[in-house]
């Protein structure tokens, strides 16, 4: 009772409240209106852990990669000096016993989602003993609040769940742990931890914020989730007035409206109604759909999208009515099917070059056979874009980057940080390449996006600023000279 009381001051001194929804359940009210990029609510995870996946290794404590050593004990877990170990010990202290007493075969299985739930009950544990303090938003109590929906899995996810929870017991050997409630944890797991994304967006870790969690999702979003270090950090991507719900967005919302639905329902398990979904099966939502994710019109110089042909002869643009056989896109798709066979997901090093080589030729056929804003085509110059800057192709990686900023324009709301990462990344290549009043128009439209998303006061967006004014102060130089 103290606990919820201090919640609902907590709530109210932050202008939000939480309301019970028939469809949604728990669902956050904002109780006066926010300004865009203002910060509504943050929390420091219950539970986290990074992503360990070889060959990079983080640091438990900050995530980094740099100048990494294994815990001696353990052999598991990896610290990038001793002022983050010392952080983590409290807790690692029993996760390092318990792990070291496990045979080396087993480590294996040993996954970030293990071991954030083996942190989940050292946790609980600590604060029962009150050696880590109880406070209103890092209390367990928050963690039994999640929703599981356990009742709604099948016999296969539930037999899943029930041999990670036997590890889970193995490796800890509590004497009152109930196995049950370690599988029901690993489902709210699926529905409610958050994946911990750098500046740029790029996944680090995994981790628990229950408080965080009552924000419930909207395809049109009105909050977006952002991470500082391990801060998650909810800020309005828009002005949301009094008495509104916080939504933020919980899937790649860059897709038709049925391929959203099915991801929310399959990791979620719910049926989503905002309003971009309630419009399914509109004109509008077709022709989006077609458009995201159908074939381009058989004419080069036609914009049109593509619908299926009533007598099944193959696709017909809705705009000059040409058709395009079934035949012809059926070989177009088979030669992509094909080229892609050949593509590695991760290249190496040593074979880059190769891999740009397969995915140029993916790409051209691709754009021959899906619309200029497919979705897929948007993935393949994604990847090429990142391998060319990676080779230091600036001019060719500009020209993807180019490519691909219409397309972000159109899927994503216009302050996603998405937009404003892709412009960023625009900026500096044209920067690079000396094209310096766009760059400067670049980084200025980057700038006003991520100021809402990001906050100014990071490190990520002070550089952004830097470059900025460097790159005005230059463009003023040139137009001077
Ligand atoms: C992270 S929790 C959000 C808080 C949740 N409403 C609660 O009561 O704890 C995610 C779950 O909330 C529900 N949910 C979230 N967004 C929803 C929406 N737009 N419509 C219906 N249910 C939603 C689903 O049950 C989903 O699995």
């Amino acid at each position: 009772m103290a606990l919820m009381a201090d919640l609902q001051r907590f709530l109210r001194d932050r202008s939000l409240s939480v309301c019970n929804l028939p469809q949604k359940g728990r669902s956050l009210f904002t109780g006066r209106d926010f300004v865009p990029g203002e910060v509504i609510t943050s929390q420091e995870p219950y539970v986290c852990v990074p992503n360990n996946s070889s060959p990079e290794s983080r640091c438990d404590g900050c995530f980094k990669t740099n100048n990494l050593k294994k815990c001696s004990g353990c052999q598991v877990v990896w610290y990038c000096g001793s002022s983050c170990q010392k952080s983590e010990w409290k807790l690692h202290r029993h996760e390092c016993k318990a792990l070291s007493t496990l045979e080396k075969e087993k480590r294996k299985f040993v996954t970030p989602t293990i071991r954030m739930m083996l942190k989940l009950y050292i946790k609980r544990n600590l604060q029962n003993e009150k050696v880590i303090p109880i406070t209103t938003t890092d209390d367990y109590s928050l963690v039994e609040a999640l929703v599981s929906h356990m009742s709604e899995l099948d016999e296969k996810q539930l037999m899943l769940y029930a041999q990670m929870a036997n590890l889970v017991n193995l490796i800890l050997q509590l004497p009152s742990i109930d196995l049950k409630e370690i599988a029901e944890n690993f489902s709210k797991f699926s529905c409610n931890a958050h994946s911990i994304c750098d500046s740029e967006l790029r996944p680090q870790g995994i981790g628990l914020y229950p408080f965080v969690s009552i924000i419930n999702h909207s395809c049109a979003p009105n909050a977006i989730l952002v991470f500082e270090e391990q801060m998650a950090v909810v800020r309005a991507m828009g002005h949301i007035p009094k008495d509104s719900e916080v939504t933020i967005s919980y899937i790649e919302t860059a897709g038709s409206t049925l391929t959203r639905q099915k991801s929310l329902k399959e990791q979620y398990l719910f049926h989503c109604e905002c309003t971009r979904c309630s419009n399914i099966g509109t004109p509008h939502d077709i022709e989006e759909s077609a458009i995201l994710e159908g074939y381009r019109c058989a004419n080069e110089n036609c914009t049109g999208f593509l619908l299926r042909d009533p007598d099944e002869r193959g696709f017909v643009c809705q705009k000059c009515t040409l058709l395009r056989s079934k035949e012809e896109v059926k070989k177009l798709a088979g030669d992509v099917k094909k080229v892609s066979e050949n593509a590695p997901a991760s290249p190496s090093a040593e074979n880059k070059q190769d891999a740009i080589s397969v995915y140029k030729a993916m790409e051209k056929l691709q754009a021959r056979l899906f619309h200029s804003f497919s979705i897929t085509l948007m993935r393949t110059r994604e990847k090429l874009l990142k391998m060319l800057m990676e080779v230091e192709n600036w001019r060719e990686a500009l020209n993807y980057c180019r490519l691909i900023v219409p397309v972000y324009l159109r899927v994503y709301p216009a302050t996603h940080p998405l937009i404003g990462l892709q412009l960023y990344t625009q900026g500096k290549l044209e920067w690079l390449l000396e094209e310096t009043e766009d760059a400067v128009s670049s980084l200025t439209k980057a700038f006003d996006i991520l100021r809402i998303s990001h906050g100014t006061s990071t490190c990520f967006m002070k550089e952004l600023s830097a470059k900025l004014d460097e790159a005005r102060a230059e463009a003023c130089f040139k137009r001077a000279n």
